[in-house]
């Protein structure tokens, strides 16, 4: 094993076992792409407004220190409608469960198919950090300071009044 973790451009080396024989490994559509495609190694048929948990076939064992995120495939949302629930689902270095997709067509007319070793998500392996929380009873001041939620305006959909409550 050569890679040298957290050295740019080097890969990451991750343990990954196969629990369907025939899945194949993940891989990226292009070179330098961050997502590794995964499949599902079922089928599966959603109706409107249905979930379902898709398996994938595969298991990891991520270094220390590093995570990996369960990401939508932009082609089935755009064309389909599909999502993923939980997006992006967080895969911790100590799961060794196999990865799992949560897929929902949120498209209101049409179902949709998955078939077996179909592309439903994307893998993205990142660094993460640990931190320690040192509590303190005021936060150092900042330019945004409490304003979020479209506090800066200018965006599509202004005309819904989303206010939240109490504000
Ligand atoms: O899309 C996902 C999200 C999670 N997982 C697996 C890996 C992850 O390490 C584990 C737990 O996920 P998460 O922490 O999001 O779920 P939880 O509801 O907090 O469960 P737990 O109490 O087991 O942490 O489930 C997946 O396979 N796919
Ligand atoms: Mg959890």
């Amino acid at each position: 094993m050569s890679g040298v973790p957290g050295v740019p451009g080097v890969p990451v080396d991750v343990l990954l076992r196969r629990i369907d024989p025939e899945v194949p490994v993940p891989v990226r559509a292009h070179p330098g792409d961050a997502g590794y495609d995964l499949v599902t190694t079922e089928a599966a048929e959603l109706a409107p407004g249905r979930r379902a948990v898709l398996p994938t076939g595969i298991s990891l064992a991520l270094p220390d220190g590093y995570a990996a995120f369960v990401h939508p495939r932009s082609g089935l949302a755009a064309r389909c409608g599909v999502a993923l629930v939980n997006s992006p689902g967080t895969v911790d270095a100590g799961y060794r469960g196999e990865i799992k997709v949560i897929v929902i067509n949120l498209d209101p007319e049409e179902s949709v198919r998955f078939e077996r070793y179909d592309r439903v998500a994307q893998l993205v392996v990142q660094r993460v950090e640990a931190v320690r929380f040192h509590e303190v009873a005021e936060l150092p001041g900042s330019a945004r300071a409490d304003g979020g939620f479209g506090s800066s305006g200018g965006h599509a959909g202004a005309h819904h009044s989303y206010a939240l409550k109490g504000q």
